[in-house]
């Protein structure tokens, strides 16, 4: 049987001068989960995900990938594996269409393929897949918009979309409803759920009524350290993670360091 676990870390350490930011992080993200990392501000979740798509090196520990060793890759080698990153990092052209960015994105996952996306066929082809992403993310009448016309939330699902055209079998999301309005944060919360089928998602996020609705796991992060973990409802009736969200104890630790 193959593993459980896609996404693994083993005493992931991040380090910066001296100040422990994630602190031997033990980290097992199931097949098929929407599995959630919270915790309080400075907890460590944007330090673990940088860890993960290798915009920080860890200073200790292992990140491992569907059971291989992914610690020394870079980015791009594992977005190859199907480790991709989305939201937060604006990944849209502004000055060309829903469909052209979906383009973009597709040319560039086929890598050097820019001849063979030429021939007729290839190009019909390609458009085709450009509409079954763009009405996978609710866009299908914004195809021919330019996206700095589009709405914020919109410009996400592009942006999801785009992910998506790299056929992620891990999917990073970074705060996937950060400065939505309660409409378009439902309306994100159902995106995610559709990308999420025949994949693991893994996401940081602020607002816990998304956690309570999509996911299946919830790590909680306090001071680098992971504090607990279950599903949202064990964590949520923990009274330690009650007490880190109602604060005092977040930043002890970088006091101490300071
Ligand atoms: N490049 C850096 N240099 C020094 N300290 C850093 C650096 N990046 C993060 N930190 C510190 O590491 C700790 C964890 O930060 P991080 O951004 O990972 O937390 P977070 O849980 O994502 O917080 P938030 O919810 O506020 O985004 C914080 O105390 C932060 O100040």
């Amino acid at each position: 049987m193959s593993d459980p676990f896609v996404l693994e870390t083993q005493s992931l350490v991040k380090e910066f001068k001296g100040f422990v930011a994630v602190d031997d992080v033990n980290l097992k993200v199931q097949r098929g989960h929407i599995h959630a990392l919270i915790g309080p501000n400075g907890a460590g979740k944007t330090t673990v995900f940088n860890l993960l798509t290798k915009f920080l090196i860890p200073t200790r520990g292992k990140i491992l990938f569907k059971g291989e060793d992914i610690t020394s890759m870079k980015s791009a080698a594992i977005a190859r594996k199907g480790v991709v990153r989305s939201f937060q990092i604006s990944a849209v052209f502004p000055h060309m269409t829903a469909l052209e960015n979906i383009r973009v994105a597709l040319q560039s996952f086929e890598g050097n393929s820019f001849r063979f996306w030429k021939s007729g066929e290839s190009l019909n082809k390609l458009n085709e897949r450009c509409m079954e992403l763009l009405d996978s993310v609710g866009l299908t009448e914004f195809a021919n918009t330019t996206t700095v016309e589009l709405a914020y939330g919109r410009k996400r699902a592009l942006e999801l979309a785009t992910t998506l055209a790299m056929e992620p079998e891990l999917l990073l999301l970074d705060e996937p409803t950060q400065g939505m309005g309660s409409e378009d944060v439902e309306r994100v919360v159902e995106l995610v759920r559709k990308a999420a089928h025949g994949r693991t998602v893994l996401m940081v996020e602020h607002n816990l009524g998304v956690v309570s609705k999509l996911c299946d796991q919830v790590t909680v992060l306090a001071q680098g350290s992971v504090l607990t973990e279950g599903d949202y409802q064990q964590v949520s009736d923990d009274p330690r993670v009650r007490e880190v969200y109602m604060g005092g104890t977040a930043t002890k630790k970088q006091e101490a360091a300071e």
